[in-house]
């Protein structure tokens, strides 16, 4: 017999234990929009209790402040604790998912390198703290640009983090191009499916529809049948998904936040309750060589999660099309994992 959820909400069920997420940055505008979508159960489902961990730097520690006394002013029936914190060790103690938002941005004037020497040594720092007093089965998912190396970086000096536990947001991305086939086609978002990202959370991204459908009438067709326009799939589609970020800072005179804090969700939601069968997503994980892909690298690929646990789809058919956009987009990671390495020395 089907359990009736209101029945179980009138009849309480036992309370599972809070789990604690970190959110770093959390004074910024991701963070603003994602503090009160997780304590929502947007993140980890509706039953599951949260403490929430807020880390941001000095000259944030008034508006984090801030973001605190509205979490308590919304009273969410989910959470069960703030803290609000400037002290990284503090933000890490005990956490169980770690989002990571905070960075520097890039200021006019500065070069490619200065801003990833800044991320470098934040990131360097963060993995040490995570390292030491987080869970240790920690899950962390960095959002910070550049995404994929913030990633690695935190990766390589967090060695005893199990690899597998520390990815980087190319669900947005992911969301955005299953956005534009069901503008395209009229459509509901809902019915369209594994659409992948491969690579970097740069403009150097693939989206590949070629394993995407729909589903009709009960039926799931071909992405590609259903549009039947190769050119606008193969130029004008990949090119809005690419520079999706910038045309929303062009139109809001802001980086994108909302989606981009509904996709972090999307993504821990996905990893830690699984993905519905049938159904892959895009995360930036750490390569194993797949689909000729470097191992060492994280980038992105079609994951489906099972139990906290993700796994690369295997056996996707890859043309010479898409083989080359896959390899141009890792060539820019492999650009800047050097570039980040020289940072460090
Ligand atoms: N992967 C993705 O899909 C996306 C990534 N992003 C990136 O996410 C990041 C955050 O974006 P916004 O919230 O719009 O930026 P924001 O500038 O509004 O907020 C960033 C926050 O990080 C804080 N911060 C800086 N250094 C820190 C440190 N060492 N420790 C803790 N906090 C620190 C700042 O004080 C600030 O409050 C940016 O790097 C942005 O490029 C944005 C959209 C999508
Ligand atoms: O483009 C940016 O700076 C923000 C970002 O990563 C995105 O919106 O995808």
């Amino acid at each position: 017999m089907a359990t009736d959820p209101l029945r179980v909400l009138v009849t309480g069920a036992a309370e599972k234990e809070p789990v604690t997420v970190l959110i770093t940055g959390a004074a910024g505008q991701i963070g603003y929009a994602l503090v009160p979508m997780i304590a929502r159960g947007a993140m980890l489902g509706p039953d599951q209790p949260i403490i929430l961990h807020m880390l941001d730097i000095e000259p944030a520690a008034e508006a984090l402040k801030g973001v605190k006394m509205e979490l308590i002013d919304a009273a969410f029936p989910l959470l069960k604790g703030v803290v609000a914190t400037t002290d990284v060790v503090e933000a890490c103690k005990g956490v169980n998912v770690a989002v990571m938002v905070g960075g520097f941005p890039r200021k006019e004037g500065m070069e490619r390198k200065d801003v990833m020497s800044k991320n470098v040594s934040i990131y360097k720092a963060q993995a040490s703290a995570l390292e030491q007093h987080a869970a240790p089965d920690c899950k962390v998912l960095v959002v910070a640009n550049p995404a994929n190396t913030n990633a690695l970086i935190l990766k390589e000096f967090a060695p005893s983090i199990p690899e597998k536990n520390i990815t980087c947001l190319t669900r947005l991305d992911h969301n955005r191009a299953l956005g534009q086939i069901s503008e395209r086609l009229n459509v509901h978002v809902g019915d369209v499916k594994n659409v992948i990202i491969w690579g970097n959370h740069s403009s150097t991204q693939y989206p590949d529809v070629n394993h995407a459908t729909v589903t009709t009438n009960g039926s799931q067709k071909p992405v590609r049948e259903l549009v039947a326009d190769d050119k606008w799939l193969n130029s004008e589609f990949i090119t809005t998904v690419q520079q999706r970020g910038a045309a929303i800072i062009k139109a809001r005179k802001l980086s994108s936040a909302l989606s981009a804090a509904s996709s972090a969700c999307d993504h821990i939601r996905d990893w830690v309750l699984g993905t519905p069968k049938g159904t892959w997503v895009s995360m930036g994980v750490y390569s194993d060589g797949s689909y000729g892909i470097q191992p060492g690298l994280i980038y992105s690929f079609p994951v489906t999660c099972e139990k906290g646990e993700w796994k690369i789809v295997q056996g996707l058919k890859i043309d010479q099309f898409s083989r080359e956009k896959m390899d141009n987009t890792a060539q820019e990671l492999i650009e800047e994992k050097s570039l980040a390495y020289s940072c460090l020395n």
